[in-house]
């Protein structure tokens, strides 16, 4: 089931240094939405505190609200852990681990989580999982094959793969395609424009023709400079972020005048 977010006045912290500052923004749920700006303005560490999963380094914190359905995934009680399994996040270089098979990687969320299941019922996860990203002709002889033996962009679809497998409600990338070859990218791409059927798909990327492929709404940051808090400037549909800004900072970015 896809949810949607809703940040109130969220600020995201490593320690004393503010990192990004005061953002409000909703994203509707099956709805795929792309993060831009240059680097250092927050991007990464905004998407990654929609999951929760900055706070795996210690003294990285966040103030304000941050809303999935209208649940508050910060509030008291709430569990990292099952948060990071409602949101998933697909990180920038393809990470399946090497020595497990193809069959095991797609799996190893549902292992993680201490779930059992027959092998029938692990089949069918495995091919559910792998034909929702878009993989599954592609290995369906080799399943029992480490998955490190797969092409980069291969390997990233088995990511997305073994993310979806726990049928999380939003699906966070970072940079997905930015390790990939321009073939694997156009297969990562139209993977990404047929997720948002099923879930809310939240995309960092540096690659502006990608934002205005595979995004309906996108947000631009911005950093007024180092040691500056990262923002977030504008947030609209992507055709107008891209011919119509209402921001000139957007405008100069999205026309390559700086970034
Ligand atoms: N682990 C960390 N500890 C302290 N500061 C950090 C950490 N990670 C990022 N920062 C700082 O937070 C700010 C935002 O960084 P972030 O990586 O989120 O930006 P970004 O927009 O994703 O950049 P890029 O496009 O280069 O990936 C920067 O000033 C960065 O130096």
């Amino acid at each position: 089931m896809s949810k949607s977010i809703e940040a109130r006045d969220l600020n995201v912290y490593y320690g004393d240094f503010l990192a990004v500052e005061g953002v409000s923004i909703s994203i509707a749920s099956r709805s795929v939405t792309a993060f831009i700006g240059p680097s250092g303005c927050g991007k990464t560490t905004f998407l990654r505190s929609l999951n929760r999963m900055h706070e795996v380094l210690p003294g990285a914190r966040v103030k304000g609200k941050l809303l999935l359905d209208g649940d508050d995934i910060y509030g008291p009680g709430v569990d990292p852990v099952t948060v990071r399994t409602m949101v998933g996040m697909v990180f920038q270089r393809p990470n399946p681990f090497p020595t497990m098979s193809i069959r095991d990687n797609v799996l190893a969320g549902y292992k993680l989580n201490g779930a059992r299941m027959s092998r029938s019922e692990a089949d069918d996860v495995v091919e559910r999982s792998l034909r929702g990203a878009n993989l599954f002709n592609e290995v369906k002889d080799r399943l029992d094959k480490p998955g490190s033996g797969l092409s980069g962009g291969q390997q990233q679809r088995l990511c997305i793969a073994r993310t979806i497998a726990v049928k999380p409600d939003v699906i966070l990338m970072d940079e997905p395609c930015s390790a990939l070859d321009p073939i694997s990218t156009l297969a990562v791409e139209d993977l990404i424009s047929e997720l948002k059927a099923e879930y809310t798909v939240v995309i960092v990327t540096h690659n502006m023709q990608q934002a205005a492929r595979v995004s309906e709404r996108t947000a631009f940051f911005n950093i007024a400079g180092t040691g500056k808090p990262g923002k977030l400037i504008e947030y609209d549909d992507t055709s107008t972020i891209f011919n119509n800004p209402k921001e000139k900072s957007t405008e100069d970015y999205v026309s390559g005048r700086f970034g």
